[in-house]
C-alpha cells in the first residue's frame, strides 16, 4: 500500500553551510542519488536536509562546525517544502544572529515559535554510517534514537526532555552543595516525576506502535519482521502500571533515596538512565552481539518501520536520508529496499560513491554528481 501524500524538499539553497559557498538546487519527489568520491560533499548535503528538523542534524555538529571555513556570517539553509497542504518556505541558520543566539527558524519569512514549529511542515528521517554503533554503543545513543522518533510524531517531546533535564540539573546542584532545603528538593522532585513519566510514557508508546509496524516488513528477505524483537527496561516496567501511580512512585523513589543521590553526587535513577533493548529474534541475542550485516539490517528495518509509522500518523510520507547505506547491501538487499521506499512513496535521497550501485533506479530517479562543493545533475 502507498502512503497517499507524500512531502518532498523541492528546492534548497545554501549559503555557507560546510564546504558550499552557494547553492540552490531543485528535486524531484522521488529518489534522489548522490554519487561522487569521498569528500565531495554528498553528506554535507543529507546534513543541511536534516536541519530542516529541530536539533544539531545527522552529525549532531555545532553551528562553527557546519558554518564554512572562512565564512564570516554563519550560515543559511533556505527550503521550499511541498505537501498536500502546499507549499511553504523554511529558512534557518545563524547568518546575522552569531552564535551566542543560537540558529532561527522562519516559516515563509515570519520567526517561528520555535524550532519545533519545522515538524508541523516536514519530517525528516535519517539512517547513517555513525549509527551502526546503535546497538553496541552507549544507552544513551539508543535513547536519544528513541527520542529522536518519538520527537517525529510528537513534537512536544523536545521540550519535554529539555524540562527534564533542566529540573534534573538543578537536583544535582543541591545534592553536590549537600543543600537540605526540603521544599527545594521538593520542588524539583515534583517536576522530574511529572516530566520524566511524561517521557517515560512517550517512549513506551513509541515501542508499541513500532512494533506494530515492524510486522508490515515482509516475513523474510532482507529486512525480515521476524527478526527484530523490541523492548525498553524502564519503559517496560512503566507500561504496565497507571501513570499516576508511575509518577508518584518516582517522586517517592527521587525523595527516598536523596542520601544515596548525595553520595553518588547525581540523580541515579529515571528517564535518563533507561535502555532500549533489540534483538534478534530468531537468534534469541541481543543485536549488539549479532553480526555487522545483521545489525545493518537490523536497524534498516527499525528505521524503515520508524518511516511507515510516520507515515500512517502524520498521512505523509517524510523525506528520507540514506547516507552510503547502498555500499553496504548486496544487489538483493539493494533491490528490496529500493522496492521499500518506492511503495512507502517517500522522497529519498541516497548517497554513495559508486553510481553503478544505483543502477536499478535508472530512469526511476535523480542523479546528481557531486563534487568539491557543487552539484551537476547526470
Ligand atoms: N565547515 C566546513 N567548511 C568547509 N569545508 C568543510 C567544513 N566541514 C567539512 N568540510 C569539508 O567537507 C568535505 C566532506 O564532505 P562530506 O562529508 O559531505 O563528504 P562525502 O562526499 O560524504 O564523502 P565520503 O564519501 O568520504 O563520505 C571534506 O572535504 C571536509 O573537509
Amino acid at each position: 500500500m502507498k502512503a497517499e501524500a507524500q512531502t518532498h524538499v523541492s528546492r534548497l539553497i545554501l549559503t555557507d553551510f560546510r564546504n558550499y559557498h552557494s547553492l540552490s538546487l531543485d528535486f524531484s519527489p522521488g529518489a534522489i542519488v548522490l554519487t561522487g568520491d569521498n569528500g565531495a560533499g554528498k553528506t554535507n548535503l543529507l546534513e543541511a536536509i536534516s536541519f530542516l528538523t529541530p536539533g544539531r542534524g545527522l552529525r549532531r555538529a555545532s553551528h562553527d562546525d557546519v558554518t564554512r571555513a572562512g565564512a564570516m556570517n554563519g550560515f543559511a539553509i533556505h527550503a521550499r517544502i511541498e505537501g498536500a497542504f502546499g507549499e511553504v518556505e523554511i529558512g534557518t541558520g545563524t547568518i546575522g544572529d552569531g552564535e551566542a543566539s543560537g540558529r532561527k527558524v522562519r516559516i515563509n519569512g515570519a520567526p517561528a515559535r520555535s524550532a519545533d514549529e519545522m515538524l508541523e511542515w516536514l519530517r525528516v528521517i535519517w539512517l547513517v554510517p555513525s549509527m551502526d554503533s546503535l546497538f553496541t554503543g552507549p544507552a544513551s545513543d539508543r535513547r536519544r534514537f528513541i527520542d529522536r522518533l518519538v520527537l517525529a510524531i510528537d513534537p512536544s517531546h523536545g521540550r519535554r526532555a529539555l524540562d527534564y533535564e533542566k529540573a534534573m540539573r538543578g537536583r544535582n546542584r543541591l545534592l553536590s552543595e549537600n543543600a537540605r532545603d526540603e521544599g527545594w528538593f521538593e520542588a524539583i522532585e515534583r517536576q522530574m516525576a511529572e516530566t520524566g513519566t511524561a517521557i517515560a510514557a512517550a517512549r513506551v508508546e513509541m515501542v508499541r506502535l513500532l512494533c506494530g509496524m515492524i510486522e508490515h516488513l515482509p516475513s523474510d528477505g532482507p529486512f525480515p519482521k521476524a527478526d527484530i524483537a523490541l523492548s525498553g527496561t524502564l519503559e517496560e516496567a512503566l507500561a504496565y502500571q497507571p501513570a499516576v501511580d508511575v509518577e508518584e512512585a518516582f517522586l517517592r523513589s527521587l525523595s527516598a533515596n536523596r542520601y544515596r543521590d548525595r553520595a553518588a553526587g547525581r540523580t541515579l535513577e529515571g528517564p535518563h538512565r533507561s535502555d532500549l533493548n533489540v534483538r534478534h529474534r530468531p537468534k534469541d541475542m541481543p543485536a549488539g552481539l549479532c553480526s555487522t550485516g545483521e545489525q545493518k539490517a537490523l536497524l534498516t528495518g527499525l528505521v524503515l518501520s520508524h518511516t511507515r509509522l510516520v507515515a500512517e500518523l502524520t498521512r505523509s510520507a517524510p523525506v528520507l536520508l540514506l547516507d552510503e547505506i547502498a555500499a553496504h547491501l548486496d544487489a538483493g538487499r539493494r533491490a528490496a529496499l529500493f522496492e521499500i521506499l518506492e511503495e512507502l512513496n517517500c522522497q529519498a535521497f541516497m548517497s554513495g560513491t559508486d553510481a553503478a550501485l544505483f543502477s536499478a533506479l535508472e530512469g526511476r530517479a535523480q542523479f546528481l554528481n557531486v563534487s568539491g562543493g557543487s552539484i551537476s545533475s547526470r
